[in-house]
């Protein structure tokens, strides 16, 4: 599978009371991956919400993936992201199948990522780039070790953490394939502002 474009990820404080409304904002601009990422212990609203992303996102033909939880992803038949401290691979591959999308976190570590290869990650991701407001501790990454990571790897690559339209640019040049965004796409002001930035980071991964 081609994974190239924009990798949207929600943020359940940034989008309270506008969920819906700007996530089809992003979808009806162009997106690659849906990521529901939401850090909270409220089951019930978890299973609500990633439903009724299932459904938008089967509506715009759009891969669904869930922050941290294999057994939700399981439940609703999509994908998952997992992170260093989320649970190893392997069970989750055999959990989810051979077709679903598994990512991995790999902060700056080219050797995390090959083994996250070998263990059948479908992408891996780097970060964080940037000062993100979103997740303000992440470990960072630099463009130089992005392209040496781009040499030495064939599985797609994900960079993230603080992404703007305005610094995306030499990430791309330096062989991201994913660009996931949280504040750079839904920190905007409108719906219609959501559709325009979508549109333009997929033109940046346009080549
Ligand atoms: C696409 C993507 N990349 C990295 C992360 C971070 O995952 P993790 O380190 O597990 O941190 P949390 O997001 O769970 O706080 C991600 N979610 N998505
Ligand atoms: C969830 C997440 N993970 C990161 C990492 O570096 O692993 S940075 C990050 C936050 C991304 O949000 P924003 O686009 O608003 O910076
Ligand atoms: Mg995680």
């Amino acid at each position: 599978m081609k994974l190239r474009g924009l990798y949207a990820i929600t943020d359940s404080q940034l989008l309270a009371g506008k969920f819906l409304s700007y996530v089809e904002a992003a979808l009806e601009g162009g997106v690659t991956l849906l990521q529901y990422r939401d850090k909270s212990s409220d089951e019930a609203r978890r299973l609500r919400e990633a439903e009724a992303l299932r459904e938008l996102c089967s509506r715009y033909k759009t891969h669904l993936i869930i922050n941290d939880d294999a057994e939700l992803a399981a439940r609703l038949g999509v994908g998952v992201h997992l992170g260093q401290t989320d649970g190893p691979l392997t069970p989750a591959r055999a959990l989810l199948g051979r077709n679903a999308i598994i990512g991995s976190t790999c902060h700056s570590q080219i050797e995390l990522a090959e083994q996250a290869a070998r263990e059948g990650a479908s992408y891996v991701a780097f970060g964080r780039f940037f000062n993100s407001t979103t997740k303000p501790g992440a470990p960072a990454a630099t463009v130089e070790m992005l392209a040496q990571a781009r040499a030495r790897l064939q599985v797609p690559i994900c960079v993230i953490g603080g992404i703007t339209l305005e610094n995306a640019a030499p990430l791309v040049e330096h062989g991201a394939d994913l660009l996931a965004v949280v504040h750079g796409l839904f920190g905007a002001d409108s719906p219609q502002d959501v559709t325009r930035r979508a549109r333009a980071f997929n033109e940046l991964l346009k080549s």
